[in-house]
């Protein structure tokens, strides 16, 4: 990489005006255009309209934009080489930077939209891979990516953007065991272990959720005029009627469990990859998986949770009342509460999750059905193929 100068290559903005308290296209005009000007950065524009758009946007567009990248690479490779023989020599992988005025929700489109588009394809390949590298301008309601970088606010994340230091963005795969439409991809034959028969739906980059969370987040739409505050309204809503969400979580490969005398990490090596690790019985009242330690600044559920590293980080409290949540939801701040007996705190690599009845997950902030029983599990686990680790964001 590196054979363009950056600035010869025209930077995708993906801005979403619904994003937060709509303000991305003010802080765009105001803040963002004119220091790409200063800059001397090209941009292409995208302004989503619909929820939808980015996802569709990238999954129609991101081969003809991996082929004009391709093709200004091959072009400058061959002019300096002076290929004899003439044959153009391509480069084995290429970076699109995306600068995105959003929240998560705008990230997880574009995920989806990417993968989805260069899946089984020669554009996600042993011979070449592209690189995503995302500058995220925090304009959503959560921002739980950037703000658990440590991103503060619009200027910091552009400064960081210009620094130029990217760290990889890691993607966890959902999987269920039956095949509709909505698959991500046509294989139920993932490279990770014990996955024989699961057929990839979509691929998650903050939070999967069951229980309290994800009736938060279903619910806190109504409150969207309310920015971050509505996760809070919601949160109380959900509190003051609370319920408890029949299910059992088996963990499978290798684990690290939080030991609360001890404040640290203990590993537990699993011996075989087709049994559960551990299990977690039930009933759930609230449930994290995440990849970032914060979902909105202020509240760091996982707080040993990695944007970067090979885990998913699990938080669990199971059949506990009123007291104990408002108790767990007190330590969130500081990520206290994971010292609480009441609550389980793992690392993990994939877990299966079951309920005798049907369900909702949330998964990045949308929401899948599920369906009772064994054949209704569904799984979830660190993407580990190469040909899905092709995102970067700029820390
Ligand atoms: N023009 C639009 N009108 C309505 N919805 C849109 C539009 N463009 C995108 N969307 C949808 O807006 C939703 C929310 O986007 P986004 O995640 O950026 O903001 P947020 O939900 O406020 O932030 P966060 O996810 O960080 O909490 C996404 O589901 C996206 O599909």
């Amino acid at each position: 990489m590196g054979i363009l100068p950056s600035s010869q290559f025209p930077l995708l903005v993906v801005l979403n005006p619904h994003s937060g308290t709509k303000q991305s296209l003010d802080q765009f005009n105001t803040v963002i255009q004119p220091a790409l000007a200063k800059a001397n950065r090209n941009y292409t524009l995208i302004e989503s309209t619909t929820q939808g758009h980015a996802q569709d946007y990238f999954l129609t567009n991101i081969k003809p934009i991996l082929t004009d990248l391709v093709q200004s690479l091959t072009t400058t490779i061959t002019s300096f080489a002076h290929d004899a023989s003439n044959n153009s020599i391509l480069p084995s992988s290429a970076t699109l930077q995306v600068m995105v005025l959003g929240g998560d929700g705008t990230v997880h489109e574009i995920v989806n939209g990417v993968l989805r588009g260069v899946e089984g394809t020669p554009f996600a390949s042993e011979q070449f891979r592209p690189r995503i590298e995302f500058a995220l301008i925090p304009m959503g309601t959560g921002n739980a990516i950037a703000t658990s970088l440590g991103i503060t606010g619009v200027q910091d994340a552009l400064d960081r953007f210009l620094a130029g230091r990217a760290v990889p963005l890691r993607v966890m795969t959902v999987s269920t065991r039956f095949k509709d439409a909505n698959a991500v991809s046509d294989s139920s034959n993932n490279s990770n272990n014990n996955n024989k028969g699961w057929v990839p739906r979509v691929y998650t980059v903050v939070v999967n959720s069951f229980g309290l969370h994800c009736a938060t987040v279903y619910d806190s739409d109504a409150f969207r005029h309310l920015g971050n505050e509505r996760f809070r309204m919601a949160a109380m809503k959900n509190v003051e009627n609370l319920k408890q969400y029949k299910g059992q979580i088996s963990i499978y490969g290798d684990v690290q469990t939080y030991d609360r005398t001890a404040k640290s990490l203990a590993a537990i090596s699993s011996l075989d990859a087709t049994k559960p690790t551990t299990v977690l019985p039930g009933p759930f009242t609230y449930m994290l998986l995440t990849k970032q330690a914060f979902l909105e600044p202020g509240f760091r559920p996982t707080p040993l949770a990695g944007t970067s590293d090979e885990w998913m980080d699990l938080l669990a409290v199971q059949n506990v009342g009123q007291a104990e949540i408002m108790a767990m939801f007190d330590g969130t701040s500081t990520g206290e509460h994971i010292g609480l007996e009441t609550v389980e705190y793992l690392k993990v690599k994939a877990l299966e999750l079951e309920t005798p009845e049907k369900g909702r997950l949330c998964i990045d902030g949308e929401f899948m059905d599920t369906e009772a029983g064994a054949e209704g599990a569904v799984r979830i686990e660190m993407e580990e193929k190469k040909d899905v680790q092709l995102f970067y964001v700029y820390a």
